[in-house]
């Protein structure tokens, strides 16, 4: 089933069973599903084969961040749950992003979209010093990503604050969008926020949205309004 809009919607559900109810209200043709750190560790690798079985394309997004060899093995991993894409942390360094990029086409065949968070979208300035980086976000974003565009990476998760930005820079990497949030909607833990429309106009690929859908009273509804913002 091919997908027809750059939604992502975040499962972000406390069980296998939750994460299926959930899945049964979404359309494939709509949107496809991020599986995380919450939902995999309950629920592990037959939610993402129950999740393609109903013709949906999963992103698994468990943020690999290690050594070069253990990031690696995990994303081979990942690879061979035939996941669409999966995520390492651009701040693994270059050698670990070197690493999953070059143990994925070792592999060869049909190989998931190999993505690098930049800031978390839930972080701001504060939070970067608190770190020991005194640096804005933008900034440090434009730093991971030449990093991820050395490594040869497909693609950067950032904000679509950072979208333009990025895309003037490193136009062949694919950026993937979380802190999505329509116009009303609360911003929760999330820092670095645009609207839909806002993000698709500064040049995300795709955007990645979780609880204005998955805890909206109907679902369905909250990612057809979404669709129709976009279209
Ligand atoms: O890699 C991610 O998907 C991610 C990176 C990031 O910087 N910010 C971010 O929110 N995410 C994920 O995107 C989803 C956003 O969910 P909502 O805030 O509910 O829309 C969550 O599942 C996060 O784990």
């Amino acid at each position: 089933m091919t997908c027809q809009t750059p939604l992502i919607v975040a499962l972000d559900c406390p069980s296998h069973d939750a994460a299926l109810v959930m899945a049964e209200r979404l359309d494939p043709t709509l949107c496809r599903v991020k599986v995380g750190k919450e939902l995999f560790t309950r629920a592990g690798p037959a939610i993402v084969e129950a999740l393609q079985h109903k013709g949906f394309e999963v992103f698994l997004d468990l943020k690999f961040h290690d050594i070069p060899n253990t990031a690696a093995l995990a994303v081979e991993a990942a690879a061979e749950l035939g996941v669409w894409m999966v995520n390492v942390h651009c701040s693994g360094g270059l050698r670990m992003l070197t690493a999953c990029r070059e143990i994925l086409e070792r592999r060869g065949g049909k190989r998931p979209l190999l993505i690098g968070v930049t800031v978390l979208t839930s972080m701001e300035q504060a939070d970067l010093r608190d770190i020991g980086l005194d640096v804005e976000p933008a900034r440090q974003v434009l730093r991971l990503a030449g990093l991820a565009e050395r490594a040869g990476l497909d693609g950067l998760v950032c904000s679509a604050q950072e979208a333009a930005a990025l895309k003037q820079q490193f136009a062949r990497l694919q950026l993937v969008t979380p802190g999505i949030r329509p116009a009303g909607s609360a911003a929760d833990d999330q820092r670095r926020i645009l609207t839909p429309a806002q993000a698709l106009r500064a040049g995300a690929d795709f955007l990645v949205i979780g609880r204005p859908i998955t805890q909206a009273s109907d679902p369905a509804q909250a990612l057809t309004a979404v669709v129709a913002e976009l279209s």
